[in-house]
């Protein structure tokens, strides 16, 4: 877990602080042509911290942990990572770092034992530290039964598992997973989210990118929320949620036109955001219960219909949509 908070007056514990950031990340910028993928982006990961980076699709969350763990050269910025500077073609600081990226970097005619084997033999493990470390990658991956099945018999959140016992194969003190539980199967995300607790129990870093924001609450300590390549909002969950007060979000399903719903709520009393998904629109509001009337008689014609109403108390979707007027999933 992240160190406590400061006091004040604590001069010595600041620095010492600072000191104890297992990877500080500073004044990163990347841009494609015309595109800012990353603006000015600026973290640290303290030993045995969870930290989430929680973005929508393309809002330079692989791009920054692509320059962080030393696969892309950034424009401009530093990154350190266990007191090195990283940067393409840096060596010191490297084995410090697991990247877990979204493409699978497995052999698929292989079975899972011999997947680890061939990528410990690559790191130039040793072979009997190579036996111990594999037996505990399996354990903590959860496909120790499965050892032995070639990986073409896998369903593809088993892949992704043995994907993350890869990038686990050398201890790495920070482990950088992309967006791990795209597209898996319900068993196998459990099965990674649990991974990650393990592995953070046992004092592992870990710099998570996810845009499901169940996720980031569930395992992250600090979450950085990103959009359009920069950090706009960092705190623990109950931090960025209490940072837009006591906000209620209401998702409301619909039929007709998602666009002309929002447009009806836009002078509504009490509504402070309004943003509209694929086939429902959300809205920020002092009081759901109490707002429900107006805005049911605002939708009530021929042309919309409404489906369900769902009022939630703050989560991140809602920092999310205070911040950017966007959905997080749109
Ligand atoms: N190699 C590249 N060439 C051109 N544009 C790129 C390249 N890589 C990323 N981008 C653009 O940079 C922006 C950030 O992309 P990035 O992949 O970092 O976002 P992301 O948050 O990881 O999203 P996703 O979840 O969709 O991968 C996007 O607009 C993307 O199209």
């Amino acid at each position: 877990m992240s160190p406590g908070r400061l006091t004040v007056g604590t001069v010595l514990s600041v620095s010492t602080l600072i000191d104890a950031h297992l990877a500080q990340a500073s004044g990163l910028h990347k841009r494609f042509g015309d595109i800012h993928a990353v603006n000015d982006v600026s973290l640290h990961i303290d030993p045995g911290e969870t930290y989430g980076l929680l973005g929508p699709n393309g809002a330079g969350k692989t791009t920054t942990i692509s320059i962080l763990a030393g696969l892309l050269e950034a424009d401009g910025g530093t990154v350190e990572v266990a007191g090195a500077q990283i940067r393409p073609g840096s060596t010191r600081g490297r084995e410090a770092i697991g990247l877990v990226p979204q493409d699978l970097a497995i052999y698929p005619d292989l079975t899972a034992d011999e997947n680890l084997k061939f990528f410990a033999s690559l790191y130039g493990m040793p072979k009997n530290d190579a036996k111990t470390r594999i037996d505990e990658v399996l354990d903590v991956i959860g496909l120790s039964d499965r050892r032995k099945d070639r990986v073409s018999t896998y369903s593809g959140g088993m892949k992704r598992r043995l994907n993350i016992g890869i990038g686990l194969l050398h201890s790495p003190r920070l482990l950088i997973l992309d967006e791990p539980t795209v597209g898996v199967d319900p068993q196998s995300r459990n099965a990674i989210l649990e991974s990650v607790e393990t592995l953070s129990e046992e004092g592992m870093a870990v710099l998570y990118t996810t845009h499901y924001m169940e996720e980031a609450e569930r395992l992250c300590d600090r979450i950085g929320i990103i959009d359009s390549g920069t950090v706009i909002a960092e705190g623990t969950a109950a931090e960025l949620t209490s940072s837009i007060g006591e906000q209620e979000r209401m998702r409301i399903e619909i039929s007709g036109s998602v666009d002309e719903a929002a447009h009806r709520m836009e002078s509504a009393e009490g509504i402070s955001d309004v943003a509209v998904e694929d086939r429902a629109i959300v809205l920020l509001t002092d009081d759901g219960s109490r707002r429900l009337p107006d805005v049911i008689r605002r939708l009530s014609d021929t042309d919309i219909q409404i489906g369900s109403i769902d009022i939630s108390r703050p989560d991140l979707e809602a920092v999310f949509l205070h911040l950017t007027g966007k959905a997080l999933r749109e």
